[in-house]
C-alpha cells in the first residue's frame, strides 16, 4: 500500500472540534486510513503540518472557472445588464483553448487557496474536464443551457449537448468528474424545454443544476406571469428534487424555504457575487434553521472576482448577520460547514469531512502568521481570519496538488502565461 502522511498538525473534526493528530492517507484508494497520534513513520511520503491545521479540502460548490478570464473586465453593474451588456458579448467570442486556459487559471488558483472539489457551470466542457483531469481536483461538471434568443433547433441543440456532456464525462478522471444537467435559469430557458429537459436529465439518473431566485428582475416576472413562485414553479417542473442543486437563492420566502426543506434541495449561497452585483442578501440563518441543505460557492471569477473560499466564508457571515440582523446568526462554526460538509452534500461530492475511510481530501493550513495570531480559536479563525494565501498543502483524492505552496499539477507560471495571452487576442476580437 502506498500512503502518505501529514504529520504535526491540529486536525478539524466533523464536530467542529480541533484535536492534535497526524493523518494516513491511502494513496491508492485515495481515502483516509487513520487520524491519531503518532502514526506510520515509514509512510511512502510525509507533508510538514507542524504549526498548522489540517481541514477538510474546501468545496466550491457553485463556479464558472473558466470566468477568470474576464475577472475585472466589467464591474460595479447589476446582473442583467453585466451580462447582457458585457459578459456574454465576451463570452460569445471565447474559444475552447480559451476556455482551457481560463479552467488552468481558476484551477491554479483552487488549489493554492485550499479548493479541491466544485460545481461548474459552462460551455466547452471537454476542455474543462481535460482541466481538471490534470489538475487533480474533483468536479461536478455541466454545459449550461439558455435558449432566451435561440430559434428551437438551436435551442434543442444546445439541450443534447448538456445532455451528451453529462452521459460522456460522468466518471472520468478516474471517477473524480461527475456531471450534472445546467439549465442556466428559470428566466433563460423556456417552460417549453424545461418540461422535457429535466425529465431527459432525471430518467437517467443526471442531476440537474441551475440558477434561481438570484435578483429581484428575475423573481418578478416570474410571479407576475404565472401568479407562483419561482420555486413553486421549479416544484411543477420537476427541478426541485434531493438530487438537484440551485444557486443564489436570495429571493426565496418562507413557503420556498419549507419547499426547498421538504425536497432536500440543495442551495449554494454565493455572498461575495451577490453583494457585487447587489443582488441582495440571502435569507442564510433561516435556511440553516428550516434543514436546507447549504453550500458554499464562489460563482464566477468576474462577479467576485477571486475563487478564494476563505473569503466566501468571511463573506458568508457577515452577510448572514447583516440579513439576520443578529451577531449570532450564520456563526463560524456554520460557514465552515457550509463551505466543506455542506457543499460537498450540496453536489454530491465526496469529501468535506476528515473522517477514516472518506475521501483524502485536504487543506493544510499554516498557522504561523500575525493575522492567525493568537490561536483562540481555530474554527474562528478559519471563517474571520485566514485567507487562501495561508494554505501550505492541498491534497484531493489521496494525492498532493500542492506542496510547502509549489502546485505540482500545473505549471504555474506557463498557466498565467497562457491566460494573459488569451485574454490579449480575445480584446482584440471583441
Ligand atoms: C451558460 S453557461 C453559464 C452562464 O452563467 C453566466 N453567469 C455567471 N455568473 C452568473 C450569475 O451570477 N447569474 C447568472 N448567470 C451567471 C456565465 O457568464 C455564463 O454565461
Ligand atoms: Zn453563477
Amino acid at each position: 500500500m502506498n500512503t502518505l502522511r501529514i504529520a504535526g498538525g491540529q486536525v478539524l473534526r466533523p464536530d467542529a472540534t480541533v484535536e492534535d493528530a497526524d493523518v494516513l492517507v491511502d494513496r491508492d484508494e485515495g481515502t483516509i486510513l487513520d487520524i491519531g497520534a503518532d502514526l506510520d513513520a515509514d509512510a511512502d511520503e510525509t507533508l510538514d503540518a507542524a504549526g498548522c491545521l489540517v481541514t477538510p479540502g474546501l468545496v466550491n460548490a457553485h463556479c464558472h472557472v473558466a470566468m477568470t478570464l474576464l475577472r475585472g473586465y466589467a464591474d460595479d453593474k447589476p446582473l442583467d445588464a453585466w451580462l447582457r451588456e458585457d459578459i456574454w458579448p465576451a463570452e460569445g467570442a471565447l474559444t475552447p483553448e480559451d476556455v482551457r486556459a481560463g479552467a488552468e487559471l481558476g484551477l491554479v488558483e483552487m488549489i493554492k487557496s485550499g479548493t479541491t472539489g466544485f460545481a461548474d457551470m459552462y460551455f466547452h466542457v471537454p476542455e474543462i474536464a481535460a482541466a481538471v483531469e490534470e489538475a487533480g481536483l474533483r468536479a461536478r461538471l455541466g454545459h449550461g443551457v439558455v435558449t432566451l434568443g435561440k430559434d428551437d433547433a438551436d435551442a434543442r441543440a444546445d439541450i443534447d449537448e448538456s445532455l451528451d456532456v453529462a452521459r460522456e464525462f460522468d466518471g472520468a478522471a478516474d471517477g473524480r468528474i461527475r456531471t450534472a444537467a445546467m439549465p442556466h435559469s428559470l428566466t433563460t430557458v423556456a417552460e417549453e424545454y424545461l418540461h422535457e429537459f429535466v425529465a431527459d436529465a432525471h430518467d437517467e439518473g443526471i442531476p440537474v443544476h441551475y440558477h434561481a431566485n438570484e435578483t429581484t428582475d428575475e423573481v418578478d416576472p416570474i410571479v407576475d406571469e404565472r401568479g407562483e413562485r419561482p420555486l413553486s414553479y421549479a416544484k411543477d417542473l420537476g427541478m426541485l428534487t434531493a438530487d438537484d442543486f440551485l444557486a443564489h437563492g436570495v429571493h426565496v420566502d418562507d413557503a420556498e424555504i419549507d419547499l426547498l426543506a421538504d425536497a432536500g434541495t440543495g442551495v449554494v449561497h454565493c455572498p461575495a457575487s451577490n453583494m457585487k452585483l447587489a443582488s441582495g442578501m440571502a435569507p442564510v440563518q433561516k435556511l440553516l434553521d428550516a434543514g436546507v441543505t447549504v453550500g458554499l460557492g464562489t460563482d464566477g471569477a468576474a462577479s467576485n472576482n477571486d475563487l478564494d473560499m476563505f473569503d466566501e466564508m468571511r463573506d458568508a457571515a457577515m452577510l448572514g448577520k447583516l440579513a439576520a440582523e443578529d451577531a449570532s446568526a450564520v456563526a463560524a462554526p456554520d460557514v465552515v460547514r457550509m463551505a466543506t460538509a455542506g457543499s460537498a452534500a450540496a453536489v454530491d461530492l465526496p469529501g468535506g469531512a476528515l473522517e477514516v475511510g472518506g475521501a483524502a481530501d485536504l487543506a493544510v493550513v499554516d498557522l504561523d502568521a500575525p493575522h492567525l495570531t493568537p490561536a483562540n480559536d481555530l474554527v474562528s479563525h478559519l471563517a474571520y481570519a485566514a485567507r487562501g494565501s495561508d494554505v501550505r498543502h492541498t491534497v484531493c483524492d489521496g494525492r498532493v496538488l500542492m506542496r510547502d505552496r509549489e502546485v505540482l499539477t500545473l505549471d504555474e507560471d506557463a498557466v498565467m502565461a497562457r491566460a494573459r495571452e488569451a485574454v490579449a487576442s480575445l480584446r482584440e476580437r471583441v
